[in-house]
């Protein structure tokens, strides 16, 4: 269960979000809204990436702003851009780096690596240079590298920006395969049409909280 409790981001002048109180417990939760308005700092606040000027923000009871590592350990977290995420030279290597950190048998390790590279077709990029993957299979390798160490939560910051549609469809049904708790930030409004619940945010507030249809009318309303 995720709780934000009054929660305010103060960026010097700016004010990226304010008093966010929410309760989320769904299992899909899709997060739309226009340019600058403070979804991305709303789920930095999910992993202590972004912590709050006012209020606090609970996962599993956790504090992220004071208890980071473990709640990072919980938490998943996708980056809008994949070369902020790669870290290692060489696919593999980049995939169990985090494993390693879990201190799992090596067995195991080589299992979850093999099945999620044949999960994305990328088992022939095994041994390759992670650099020279195409934005799209950067993309791929990122969410991979997320989802093999098996968090409780996944948030995902425009996961399909770079993706061709066979790819994109792709990773859209592996989200819909997860057990795990998925939130979305999105400008694909198809991404996020059959999940639970979507957050329309708009100047650091939110000001829809709904089904996906009727969030998504709104939307299009409000950006029309
Ligand atoms: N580190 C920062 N320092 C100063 N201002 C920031 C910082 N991070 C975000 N902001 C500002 O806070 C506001 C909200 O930004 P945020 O990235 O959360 O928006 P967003 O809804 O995710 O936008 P986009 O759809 O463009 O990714 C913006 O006005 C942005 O300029």
């Amino acid at each position: 269960m995720i709780r934000f409790e009054n929660v305010s981001v103060q960026f010097d002048a700016r004010r990226a979000l304010e008093g966010i109180d929410i309760t989320l417990g769904e299992k899909r939760i899709g997060i739309i809204g226009a340019n600058g308005s403070g979804k991305s700092t709303f789920v930095r606040l999910l992993n202590g990436l972004q912590t709050a000027t006012g209020g606090r923000v609970l996962v599993d009871d956790l504090d992220p702003a004071k208890d980071g590592r473990k709640v990072r350990r919980h938490v998943g977290f996708v980056f809008q851009n994949p070369d902020n995420q790669i870290v290692y030279p060489v696919v593999e290597e980049d995939l169990a780096f985090g494993l390693k950190a879990l201190k799992l048998p090596k067995d195991e390790i080589n299992r979850r690596i093999d099945e999620i590279l044949a999960r994305y077709d990328l088992s022939a990029f095994k041994t390759h240079p992670s650099h020279l993957l195409s934005g799209g299979q950067k993309q791929l390798l990122a969410i991979s590298g997320v989802l093999v160490m098996e968090p409780r939560y996944i948030v995902l910051d425009e996961p399909t920006t770079l993706l061709d549609l066979r790819n994109r469809n792709r990773v859209e049904r592996a989200i819909a395969d997860l057990d795990q708790t998925v939130i979305t930030v999105s400008h694909d409004l198809d991404l996020i049409a059959g999940y639970d619940r979507v957050l329309v945010f708009e100047n650091g507030k939110i000001v829809v909280d709904d089904i996906p249809a009727k969030a998504i009318a709104i939307y299009r309303e409000m950006m029309a």
